[in-house]
């Protein structure tokens, strides 16, 4: 792979070996990089990394000396990682890399002027990243450029990019649009507004007295299939193939659900984002130890949905569900 000669003869090091870690790690691993994973000491994801046949060091000891540095520990974390262990150890002239530009966008971290800074953010979670790579497929990735003292950082960028996401394609971004963008697409599409979908679908029709192995079905497990449609074919493919039944009841009712103050509220989420409010909320969050969002887990993990879900991959795959985590 050409595109990867940029990197060859550099030492490269991934901060963290988590999600997006795992992925960047053994994707570029098995297209011949020499990579080393910088963890805290004793941590499972250090036993973790070692067992995939990795080289593990301190994160202090993985960054001196390295030329590239993509750094993949959570969000929350990184402002305090890089203050301890990785701003002084840094050589001038490395490589610094985010997956999301969430930090450096919010100025949480001020990156030093002797450091080129950039981003690969790959549009899909890492244990799928890993998935599909290990298929011969890839992920497309966003990259972008924040500060370039060498004069060659997209170059390491778009190398990096197409070695984690097999060259499937790259689109120039900047830390900000993708910053906005991917928070935006999280929360009122992908992640907060698929389930709450779900859920209130789910919740809809057990209420109405219907068996919840069908609700689920019909709310839950079917949607995979139907997004799988989307994904490879696009809406009018998907449309094709379901029922004119369907696709009359979904053009007239699919505005009933998505309405104008959706659409209004998906506004002013988009607002809190860029004007920094989601930001401050999560970080004030993660500093009361995720008191929120444990108390949300803990719901999320007791409730029927969920019971039923187990219940139904059980019988779908036949014991042996899916695991990717
Ligand atoms: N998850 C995803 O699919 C995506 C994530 N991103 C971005 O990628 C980055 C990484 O996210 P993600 O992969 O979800 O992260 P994870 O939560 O999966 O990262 C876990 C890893 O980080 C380490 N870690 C956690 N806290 C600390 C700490 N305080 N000090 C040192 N190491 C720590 C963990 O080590 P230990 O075992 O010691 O806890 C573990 O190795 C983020 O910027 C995120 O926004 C971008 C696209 C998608
Ligand atoms: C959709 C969630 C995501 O943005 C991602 C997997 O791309 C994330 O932050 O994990
Ligand atoms: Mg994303
Ligand atoms: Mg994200």
């Amino acid at each position: 792979m050409t595109e990867l000669k940029v990197l060859e003869g550099k030492k490269l090091t991934v901060i963290g070996y988590g999600s997006q870690g795992h992925a960047h790690t053994l994707n570029l691993k098995d297209l011949g990089m020499d990579l080393t994973v910088g963890l805290r000491e004793g941590s499972k994801s250090w036993e973790e990394a070692e067992k995939a046949g990795v080289k593990v060091k301190k994160i202090s000891e993985a960054v001196k000396d390295a030329d590239v540095v993509m750094f993949l520990t959570p969000d929350e974390a990184q402002p305090a990682v890089y203050e301890n262990h990785v701003k002084d150890n840094l050589k001038e002239g490395a490589y610094l890399g985010f997956a999301h530009g969430f930090n450096i966008h919010y100025k949480k971290i001020v990156p030093a002027g002797k450091v080129n800074v950039f981003m690969v953010a790959p549009k899909g979670p890492g244990h799928m990243v890993r998935e599909i790579f290990e298929k011969g497929h890839g992920v497309p990735c966003l990259t972008a450029v924040y500060q370039d003292i060498s004069g060659d950082t997209k170059e390491v960028a778009d190398a990096w990019a197409n070695g984690v996401g097999r060259k499937v394609g790259i689109i120039e971004t900047t830390f900000k649009e993708e910053t906005e963008t991917d928070l935006f697409g999280e929360q009122a599409v992908l992640c907060g507004g698929v389930t709450e979908l779900m859920q209130a679908g789910f919740d809809t029709l057990v209420e109405a007295g219907y068996n919840p192995e069908v609700a689920y079905f019909e709310c839950v497990h079917e949607m995979k299939l139907i997004i799988d449609m989307v994904y490879e074919k696009g809406f009018a493919k998907m449309r094709d193939s379901i029922s004119n039944t369907a696709e009359y009841g979904d053009y007239v009712t699919g505005k009933k659900i998505i309405t104008d103050k959706t659409r209004e509220t998906m506004k002013q989420v988009l607002g809190d984002i860029q004007n920094g409010q989601f930001a401050k909320e999560f970080i004030d969050e993660t500093e009361t130890g995720y008191k929120f969002m444990k108390g949300e887990r803990s719901k999320y993990s007791d409730s029927k949905i969920e019971e039923v879900g187990s219940k139904m991959r059980q019988m779908v795959f036949k014991g042996s569900a899916k695991n990717h985590m």
